[in-house]
């Protein structure tokens, strides 16, 4: 029998609704991964509510929570370590503290980093001393960087001109270390007006997908926490990235139709379940230049 992965994820939680951790653990374990959730925060709300209440977790608690684990003989079974919203970069420093002492002791476990720097058009708040750590220091440790085209932005330190350019600003991080980047959400001037993009870059190659872009009402939140555990976890499973990538895409859109018929401003994760695990739809990632 093929066992079951073990993901420890790191992000924050929120009581109601999903983002971070409420919006990446069920469906990680629904494909079939061992979920360790360690939340970053926890807010009853996600940040784009405009307000919300609750608490960061001191920072000292993400290596007493890794200790306790190693102190019950568990820290070798760690496959993967995912990180993302932070709430501040100290935490951001215990993590990447954890990775290393979790690859010491299991030197094939993966760090998939999701770089959530904000977004303070819409309200995705994260301080900036978190954005100055993901770009200094989180980066050239991730085997896989995640980062949405803001973020893929500021890490290049200029605006994407074109796909082309995505493409090779995304090959660029493969020089500080990860094997992999996944841009979630590609925004470069002149793209398709009624198609969502993606992109995978490995050392191999580049892929581009496209899925329909969905009218909402209000945008929902989660969509890239949602995205970087799927993919993580189809990893985990066996698939190549571009079969995760693939997979990934279609399990988000049906996440999406499902938000869509509901006419709901949260994920509707329990819902889609069945269609997370199955996905209907299917993309084919196309292999581009560069
Ligand atoms: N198929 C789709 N149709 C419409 N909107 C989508 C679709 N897929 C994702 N979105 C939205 O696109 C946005 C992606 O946000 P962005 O900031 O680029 O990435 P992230 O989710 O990582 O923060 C989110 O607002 C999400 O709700
Ligand atoms: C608490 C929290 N976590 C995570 C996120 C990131 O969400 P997304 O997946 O849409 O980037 C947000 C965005 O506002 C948030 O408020
Ligand atoms: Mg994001």
């Amino acid at each position: 029998m093929k066992r079951t992965p073990h993901l420890l994820a790191i992000q924050s939680h929120v009581v109601f609704g999903h983002a971070g951790n409420s919006a990446a653990v069920f469906p990680m374990q629904r494909v079939g991964v061992n979920v360790w959730p360690l939340n970053t925060v926890q807010f009853s709300n996600h940040t784009q509510y405009g307000q919300w209440s609750g608490e960061v977790l001191a920072p000292a608690q993400i290596p007493a929570l890794v200790e306790g684990i190693s102190n019950i003989g568990e820290l070798g079974h760690c496959d993967a370590v995912l990180s993302g919203y932070l709430g501040s970069a100290e935490q951001g420093r215990a993590i990447l503290a954890g990775v290393e002492r979790i690859k010491a002791v299991n030197p094939k476990a993966l760090y998939l980093c999701d770089p959530v720097m904000g977004h303070a058009e819409k309200g995705c708040i994260v301080p900036a001393e978190v954005s100055e750590f993901l770009l200094g220091q989180a980066a050239a440790k991730a085997d896989i960087l995640c980062p949405n085209q803001l973020e893929l932005d500021s890490f290049c330190g200029r605006r994407a001109q074109s796909l082309n350019d995505c493409v090779g600003m995304a090959r660029g991080l493969l020089e500080l270390g990860p094997q992999v980047v996944l841009v979630k959400h590609l925004n470069y001037p002149g793209r398709a007006d009624d198609a969502f993009e993606m992109l995978l870059v490995t050392r191999d190659g580049s892929w581009h997908l496209r899925r329909p872009l969905l009218a909402f009402p209000r945008q929902p939140v989660g969509v890239g926490d949602l995205t970087s555990g799927l993919f993580l976890a189809r990893v985990l499973l066996g698939d190549s990235w571009v079969a995760a990538f693939e997979f990934t895409a279609a399990a988000v859109h049906e996440v999406l139709l499902e938000t869509q018929a509901c006419a709901s401003y949260e994920l509707q994760l329990v819902r889609a379940q069945d269609r997370i695990a199955h996905p209907r739809v299917r993309f084919e990632a196309q292999r581009v230049p560069g």
